[in-house]
C-alpha cells in the first residue's frame, strides 16, 4: 500500500478545507490554533512531508536550519510570504508556494472601507456613541471629509491596487493616480482614467487619500517615513492594508499628533499582533487587526488554492503558485 504524504497545518483553517486535506493526506491539524513555537516548527520540519504555514509562523534562517529535515514543501496560506526566509528555503531545496489572486477583491473592498471610515471619522463616532458621549445631534459634530470626487493615490498597482481603483473610480468618481515599480499596462490605466506618477514623491502631494498595495519593504527603510509623510497634503489620509513595515509607525504617530496629515487607517503593523502603544492614542487613526482577506469565501478559496498546490507537488507537477 502506498503511504500517504504527511501534512501539518500550523493554524486553524476553514472546516471544509481541513476536511479535504484530512481525506487526501495524513494530516495533523492545529485544533487549539496556538501559533507554533520555534522549537515546534523545527520539529515539524523533521516530521512532515509538507508544512502549511501562514503569516504568524517565523520560518527564518534559524528555524529552517534543520539538517535532517523531512519537509520538502512549504505551502503558505496567504499571498505575502516574507515570514519565510527565501535564501534559507532555496539553500534547503524547499519548494514554497503562496495563494495569489484570491485575496485581492476582499482586500480592495476592505481598503475602500478603511478609506471611508478614516475620511468620515466612523471609528471616532462609534467610540463616542458607545461611551455614552452623544448627547444631541449637532451640525459640527465629528465633521469628516467628502470622499466622492477626491483624488486617490495607489502605490503598488497590482491585483489589489487595481481592484481598489475600479471601486473608487466607478463607485465614488475618484480621480486615480498610481505608482508602481514595474511597467503598467496603459489599457489598465485607461479603464479607470488613471494617471501615472513618476515616483512616490511625485504622487504624494497630489492626493487626498493614499493607499498602499505593494510588497513588503525590501530594505530597512520604510516606504513611507517622516520625509514622505511631509509630502502629503495636511488633510490627506494614509491607508495601509499591505504590510506593516512599509510605514514608519513612529513618524506616522508624529504626523497624526501634529496633524500634518488628516488621518490614517492601518490593517497591518510592524510587529503585529503587538501594537505600538502610541498608535492607540491617536484619535484620527483607524486600527484593525489584519482583516483585509477575512471573509468566509476568501479564506476557503485560499485553503483550496493551497490544496491545488499540494496536489501539483505530490503528483510530480510544478505547483501553480510556486514562488521558490
Ligand atoms: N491585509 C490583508 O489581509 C492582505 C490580504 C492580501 C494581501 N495583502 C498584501 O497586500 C499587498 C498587495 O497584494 P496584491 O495581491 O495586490 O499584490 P500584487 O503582487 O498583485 O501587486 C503588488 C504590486 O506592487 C508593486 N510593487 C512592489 N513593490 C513596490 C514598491 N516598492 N513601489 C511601488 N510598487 C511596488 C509590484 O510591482 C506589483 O504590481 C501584498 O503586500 C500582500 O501581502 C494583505
Ligand atoms: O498576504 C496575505 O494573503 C494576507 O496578508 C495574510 O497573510
Amino acid at each position: 500500500m502506498m503511504t500517504r504524504p504527511t501534512v501539518l497545518v500550523t493554524r486553524r483553517w476553514p472546516a471544509a478545507v481541513e476536511a479535504v486535506l484530512s481525506e487526501r493526506y495524513d494530516t495533523v491539524l492545529n485544533t487549539c490554533d496556538v501559533p507554533l513555537s520555534p522549537a515546534e516548527i523545527r520539529r515539524a520540519l523533521k516530521t512532515f512531508d509538507a508544512v502549511l504555514p501562514t503569516v504568524t509562523d517565523r520560518l527564518d534562517a534559524e528555524a529552517l536550519d534543520v539538517p535532517d529535515a523531512r519537509t520538502r514543501i512549504l505551502a503558505n496560506f496567504g499571498y505575502g510570504y516574507a515570514h519565510i526566509c527565501e535564501p534559507a528555503a532555496r539553500q534547503r531545496g524547499l519548494t514554497v508556494t503562496n495563494t495569489p489572486d484570491n485575496p485581492s477583491e476582499c482586500t480592495a473592498d476592505f481598503a475602500m472601507m478603511l478609506l471611508l471610515m478614516a475620511g468620515r471619522r466612523a471609528c471616532e463616532g462609534e467610540r463616542n456613541l458607545r461611551a455614552g458621549n452623544w448627547s444631541r445631534w449637532c451640525p459640527d459634530h465629528l465633521i469628516g471629509t467628502r470622499v466622492s470626487g477626491k483624488t486617490l493615490g495607489i502605490i503598488g498597482f497590482g491585483n489589489a491596487g487595481q481592484e481598489l481603483a475600479r471601486r473608487a473610480y466607478h463607485g465614488f468618481g475618484m480621480r486615480i493616480v498610481v505608482q508602481d515599480e514595474e511597467r503598467i499596462d496603459p489599457a489598465i490605466l485607461e479603464q479607470v482614467d488613471a494617471t501615472q506618477a513618476k515616483d512616490v514623491d511625485d504622487l504624494l502631494p497630489l492626493c487626498d487619500f493614499v493607499s498602499l498595495h505593494c510588497a513588503e519593504a525590501r530594505s530597512n527603510e520604510p516606504l513611507i517615513g517622516a520625509r514622505r509623510l511631509n509630502l502629503m497634503k495636511a488633510d490627506a489620509f494614509l491607508i495601509n492594508t499591505a504590510r506593516g513595515d512599509l510605514v514608519d509607525e513612529a513618524a506616522l504617530v508624529h504626523a497624526l499628533i501634529f496633524e500634518t496629515i488628516g488621518g490614517a487607517a492601518l490593517d497591518v503593523f510592524v510587529r503585529e499582533p503587538r501594537i505600538n502603544a502610541d498608535l492607540l492614542n491617536c484619535d484620527n487613526l483607524v486600527l484593525l487587526p489584519h482583516l483585509g482577506g477575512a471573509t468566509r469565501e476568501n479564506r476557503e478559496a485560499m485553503g483550496f488554492r493551497v490544496l491545488e498546490n499540494l496536489s501539483d507537488f505530490f503528483d510530480g507537477r510544478d505547483p501553480r503558485d510556486r514562488v521558490i
